[in-house]
């Protein structure tokens, strides 16, 4: 059943009107609910400033009007909803009168506290970059426009400005000049027909006057016919450079803003499909702009000279039928058209998923070959191009359908009018210079015509594609630098490290910490241990802004990151993360990442302290060793050493490693602990290991265990203590290495 939550009050953001999400109703008491999502972009699902209705689709029985005020002291939860159902959505809403009556888990059919529902309000993404989410409300077309013109009519490039002049200035001489042909020609038609005492012309007598007068007419016409073509063609080219800018323009900026956007956004999102987006939506900008400014304009102009000249110079029925005919053809074409973008949609969206399909399995091409599923990924690659296949099909179908009807309209109206020119020609009242003029022009305005519905169709989807890439623009990283924030500088000296009473969980109902406090002095040494999926990576990642706190306070330098500009903040960390992946390039490039305007002397200088100048001595190409796409032709430990010294190249106050040695073999490794030892000298570390050997040397040693610090100390304090976790974490490690030597 459907139902119409309406939320009253701001609880987290923006809410995202037209989305659809998959999610469950958590019932936590009878008047406390809050949405539990089930898919990653769900978790952004927010209330508004404003009140916007959704549509949720519940899967179970629900009585009719269910839940009214529906709150909850879980940040995630909506503070406080009305839910209607949504038979009254339309003509009254009918909430209940008292919260008491909740329908109780039977009624809401649920399973373990939990219903399951689907929301969604039934918008189209033919684009699966997704749906708008967290903080994106759909711009509308006002907003759009706006943009567009930005990029078109730049306030700072008059050479710009000046082009998109010169432009429409040669799309009007061109206009002007192809109206001019059928007179031409009629006059042309005339002089060779009608003698000037309005008879039949006998051409064996007629004077040579007669047929200068008539070579010239019908040399203008070549002229005029050349010049109009040679007008338009010179109108695009100069107005390519105004929509090549504008799409350079607009891509840089919507890549930065994308580089801008929080890690959880990205998360959430298909690179491949953001990568289309800026694609199709920065192209989309230029053929919306060249179809409505070269081609809709235009028609609308030349039809409105055609019919003005049509009604003076052969009666207001010519005038009507033309313009009858073109707002038949128009109506006609529209609505197939709007009709078949469904089956353009369908291709879109086939056709997005063949390409994912594709790009995941090649990217997998391992684990393909592995698991012997070569033919599944075929099966799985046939099935959406199956689907491409029907709705291409469909596509062509009526693709037929609509330029067999616009013929039909045109030719039924030009029939039309060539009969009406007919009887006034045998009445005298017109000449056949008339019906070729009148045929010409009608003739020249079919021209445009007929790509009014793949111009309609394109312009349309140039829209949403825009609409999504400004939409994208629209989205606002939840984490950024507070307004006039002082610069703050890290230094190895004031690089103290302070968790105070933090919480926070990625998806509602699943804490990672709670009230979670520590403290790591500056240049100290210090581990952090703890079961997989205890949240090691996740103290860098606050550390680190990329998600915030749900509650508490962590600090550097004795400050709260939050007040400290990211700038500041993520120039004082370096990071060596626990996959460490490689820019397609070559390892100096990779290593110089590190901090870019640093000499290659120090390149070289980090590579030797990551221990990996030797091994690429070895390499034929040194240097220049080209590491393949995510740095897949290095192996696992090369790739960790590149990691490693480009974090050293960055040279910050802060170093984390993030199981910075766990893909090395012991020598290696401990080539690099040295390595590390000295790096780190002076400098506050982090380290994050399971090996707990790696760790032994540290100055303390931070033991996470259910979302808290569960024990904290140097190696031998905590391995004399025979019941603390880490006592039997390495009494494990100490059991298996003596298997292992055995
Ligand atoms: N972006 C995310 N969205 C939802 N859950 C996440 C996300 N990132 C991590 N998690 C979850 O948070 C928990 C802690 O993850 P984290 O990577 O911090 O653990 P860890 O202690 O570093 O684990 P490991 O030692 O295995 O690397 C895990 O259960 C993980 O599944």
């Amino acid at each position: 059943m459907a139902l119409l939550w309406t939320c009253r009050r701001n609880v987290i953001g923006r809410f995202v009107n037209k989305m659809s999400l998959k999610g469950r109703l958590m019932i936590l008491s009878s008047n406390s609910y809050y949405i539990q999502p089930i898919t990653s972009f769900a978790t952004h699902f927010t209330c508004s400033q404003r009140s916007v209705p959704l549509n949720f689709r519940i899967f179970g029985r629900l009585p009719q009007n269910v839940v009214r005020h529906v709150s909850s002291s879980n940040s995630t939860s909506v503070s406080r909803a009305i839910v209607y159902s949504t038979e009254d959505i339309s003509t009254k809403k009918l909430p209940l009168k008292d919260s008491s009556q909740l329908a109780g888990p039977t009624a809401l059919n649920q399973k373990d506290g939990r219903v399951w529902f689907h929301a969604g309000v039934g918008h189209i993404h033919d684009d699966d970059s997704g749906p708008p989410r967290n903080g994106e409300d759909k711009v509308n077309s006002k907003q759009m426009v706006k943009a567009m013109l930005s990029y078109v009519w730049p306030k700072d490039d008059p050479d710009i400005k000046k082009r998109v002049k010169l432009a429409v200035g040669l799309l009007v001489a061109s206009k002007a000049l192809n109206v001019s042909v059928p007179f031409l020609f009629k006059y042309a038609v005339d002089t060779l027909n009608v003698s000037p005492d309005g008879n039949i012309l006998n051409l064996a007598t007629a004077s040579d006057t007669v047929l200068t007068y008539s070579v010239a007419l019908l040399l203008g016409y070549g002229i005029a016919r050349a010049g109009a073509a040679g007008f338009n063609e010179l109108r695009n080219a100069v107005f390519a450079r105004v929509a090549q800018h504008s799409i350079r323009k607009i891509a840089r900026n919507v890549f930065l803003h994308l580089h801008n956007l929080d890690l959880s956004f990205h998360l959430s999102r298909k690179t491949g499909a953001l990568s289309k987006t800026i694609d199709r939506g920065s192209r989309g900008i230029n053929f919306a702009l060249s179809a409505i400014v070269f081609n809709i304009v235009p028609i609308l102009f030349e039809l409105g000279m055609v019919a003005t000249i049509l009604g003076f110079k052969c009666g207001p029925e010519y005038a009507a039928l033309s313009v009858g005919c073109v707002g038949l053809y128009t109506a006609f074409t529209l609505g197939v058209t709007q009709w078949r973008t469904k089956f353009r949609v369908m291709m879109n969206r086939a056709e997005n998923e063949a390409g994912n399909h594709a790009i995941d399995s090649l990217i997998n091409y391992e684990t393909v070959k592995y698991f012997n599923n070569e033919k599944f990924e075929a099966n799985k690659y046939d099935k959406s191009l199956k689907k491409y296949e029907d709705a291409s099909l469909k596509t062509s179908t009526s693709l037929a359908l609509l330029n067999f009807g616009q013929n039909a309209i045109f030719s039924g109206a030009l029939s039309m009018i060539m009969i009406m020119a007919a009887h006034q020609i045998s009445a005298g009242t017109m000449t056949v210079g008339d019906l070729v003029m009148v045929n010409g022009l009608l003739f020249q305005l079919g021209v445009p015509l007929g790509f009014l519905g793949s111009v309609y169709r394109e312009v349309r989807q140039a829209l949403i594609d825009m609409q999504t890439m400004f939409t994208l623009m629209t989205v606002d990283p939840q984490i950024k630098t507070k307004p006039n924030t002082a610069p703050f500088f890290v230094t190895p000296a004031n690089a103290f490290i302070e968790f105070r009473n933090v919480s926070f969980h990625y998806v509602p109902g699943k804490p990672i910490f709670q009230d979670l406090s520590f403290t790591i002095p500056a240049g100290k040494k210090v581990a952090i241990v703890g079961g997989s999926g205890s949240g090691k990576s996740s103290i860098v990642r606050l550390l680190y802004r990329f998600f915030e706190p749900t509650h508490g306070e962590i600090l550097i330098g004795g400050k709260n990151i939050n007040d400290i500009s990211l700038d500041d903040l993520r120039r004082a960390i370096a990071v060596v993360p626990q996959d460490s992946v490689l820019f397609h390039d070559t390892i100096q490039f990779n290593v110089h990442y590190g901090s870019l305007d640093r000499p290659m002397d120090d390149v070289i200088e980090a590579a030797k302290l990551a221990d990996l100048h030797t091994s690429i001595q070895t390499w034929p190409q040194g240097y220049d060793t080209q590491v393949g796409e995510r740095g897949l032709k290095l192996s696992g430990g090369e790739k960790q050493r590149v990691a490693i010294a480009r974090a050293i190249l960055k040279n910050s106050p802060v170093l984390i490693l993030d199981e910075a040695t766990s893909s090395l073999d012991s020598i290696t490794e401990q080539n690099i602990v040295d390595a590390l030892r000295r790096a780190t000298q002076g400098r506050t570390s982090i380290a994050i290991a399971h090996r707990l050997s790696t760790v032994m040397d540290c100055d303390t040693i931070l033991v996470i265990n259910g979302g808290r610090l569960a024990e904290q100390g140097t190696h031998n304090e905590l391995v004399s203590d025979s019941k603390s976790i880490y006592a039997r974490l390495w009494s494990t490690l100490q059991g298996l290495n003596s298997i292992k030597n055995s």
